[in-house]
């Protein structure tokens, strides 16, 4: 029997080192490649009091869906591009929802990455749900190890990351990634779907209109979508000495090289963790290793910690500590709602956080140490629900990543290691959560306010940025 595959794509947006796309590539004899094109869930909606992403959020993924496009161009393949809407059946023809294609192209095998996010993962059950013939392919593959290489159960996952870190961290990672050179044939029928918008390439070629950096070397051309500018960005990186610096500039609120910047191209997949792990002891094996180059790989173990952390605990990654409803958004009272909405554009009156949202609407990115400080501020000093931050930097951050975002938060919060059906009145003990004391942090962070300044007198310039429509 002929075997027809169905390669969906969601945060694996490349074709160097895809590991299931190989597979599908030596399995079947027709494939068809699809994405649903990224869109901010009712939830987060609710949650951001945003209609849909920021305009560099949506930039970087247009970007990289466009170059996938021109990555699969090059190998004889089109990409189908679902637009959200086309999810649910009654919309447009039948042909392009994903059921559609999968009936009207009699698809035997679905190839999709083993996503740990909640709805994604919805997607798939549903989608196999509708066609139990199907046959289901799926691999965590944006992460460092497999899920069967890991030494516990993921039920088992060591509450704290020390733990985690300990357990993994001399797992073996391969060092030869699986190389595509040919895909089986896409059927025919296909010409007439769905292709990337001409909105889309509108907005891949467009310089947003962000006037206001102040001589940040952040700007908003930093972070281009798609695989090509994400490795040869991974390439410019180890060509410098940065990583030999890394542990110390690290907490820097701004400077291209003080972090690595891999994050936007990780969190769509466009460049695999293990590319950069490749990188990585490339790199130590040319110019030397020290603390700073093994700081890189214990942050990619951040991320790997907060990816399996999510899968194992599944939706309650979205309650805070006092509810179990998803559908409460938050924001009780006319105090919490101003506060959030000062927060979000940067007029809190904490210089600190303020300079950091300011970055965060002008550019797509905010430092990890802006990050915390900004959720710190929100939780602590605002009294505003969590989730409400979270669900805005999922609209806004061009390295948005469903486990580290909402687990960074969650652990701010101390919310992470709740049990599922959290009673506080149970006497529990709870666990530690992070208030940030803002004058000491500028201090260490900041001493001359340089960071601060810069972002003075931003506030209309950037607010409008954010809010820049999809062209
Ligand atoms: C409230 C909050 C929200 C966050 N939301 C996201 C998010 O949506 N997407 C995202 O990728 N990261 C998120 N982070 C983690 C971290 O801030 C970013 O990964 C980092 O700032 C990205 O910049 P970089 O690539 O230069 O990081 P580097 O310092 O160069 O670190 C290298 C890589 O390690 C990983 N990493 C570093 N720190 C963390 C961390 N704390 N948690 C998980 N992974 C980490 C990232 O993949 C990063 O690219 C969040 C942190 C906080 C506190």
């Amino acid at each position: 029997m002929k075997k027809i595959g169905l390669y969906l794509f969601t945060n694996d947006l490349r074709i160097e080192d895809n590991a299931l796309l190989h597979k599908a590539s030596q399995f079947v004899n027709q494939l068809t490649c699809v994405v649903i094109e990224p869109h901010l869930s009712a939830f987060s909606r609710e949650f951001a009091k945003e209609h849909q992403y920021g305009a560099h959020r949506a930039k970087f993924i247009s970007q990289s869906l466009i170059d996938l496009e021109s990555r699969l161009a090059n190998l004889g393949h089109k990409l189908v591009v679902l637009r959200s809407s086309a999810l649910t059946d009654e919309e447009i023809s039948r042909e392009v929802t994903l059921s559609g294609i999968i009936k009207s192209q009699h698809v035997t095998h679905l190839f999709v990455s083993n996503h740990c996010g909640f709805d994604e993962r919805k997607l798939v059950q549903s989608t196999h749900a509708n066609f139990p013939n199907l046959i289901v392919c799926r691999q965590h593959h944006s992460t460092l190890f497999e899920l069967e290489q890991l030494p516990f159960e993921l039920s088992k996952l060591p509450r704290s990351f020390t733990k985690f870190r300990q357990l993994v961290e001399h797992l073996p990672i391969d060092m030869q990634g699986p190389i595509i050179t040919k895909l089986p044939p896409a059927p025919e029928a296909l010409s007439q779907c769905h292709s990337i918008q001409q909105t889309d390439r509108q907005l891949e070629e467009s310089s947003l209109n962000v006037s206001n950096i102040n001589g940040s070397s952040l700007n908003n051309n930093n972070f281009k979508g798609g695989e090509q500018a994400g490795l040869a960005h991974l390439h410019d990186y180890f060509s410098h000495p940065y990583a030999h610096q890394y542990k110390q500039t690290r907490n820097a609120f701004d400077g291209k090289e003080n972090s690595t910047k891999f994050s936007p191209w990780l969190a769509l997949g466009c460049v695999s963790p293990k590319t950069i792990y490749r990188s990585l002891v490339q790199f130590e094996a040319k110019h030397g290793s020290n603390d700073s180059t093994y700081w890189i790989f214990f942050e990619l173990l951040w991320r790997e910690y907060f990816y399996w952390k999510c899968l194992s605990i599944g939706p309650s990654l979205f309650q805070n500590g006092t509810d179990n409803q998803n559908i409460d958004s938050g924001l009780a009272t006319n105090t919490t709602q101003q506060n959030f909405a000062n927060w979000k554009c940067g007029n809190t009156g904490y210089p600190i956080v303020d300079a950091c949202m300011r970055q965060l609407n002008a550019t797509g990115y905010m430092s990890n140490r802006g990050r915390q400080l900004t959720a710190s501020c929100l939780i602590y000093e605002l009294g505003v629900d969590w989730r409400n931050g979270a669900a805005y930097f999922e609209s806004q951050l061009v390295d948005y990543d469903v486990a580290s975002n909402w687990g960074n938060w969650a652990y701010i919060a101390g919310d992470l290691n709740q049990p599922v059906h959290n009673d506080k009145s149970k006497n529990q003990t709870q666990p530690k959560s992070r208030h940030f004391d803002l004058a000491k942090q500028t201090e260490m962070y900041d001493p001359d306010h340089a960071f601060i300044n810069q972002w003075k007198e931003t506030e209309q310039h950037t607010i409008s940025a954010s809010k820049q429509d999809k062209l």
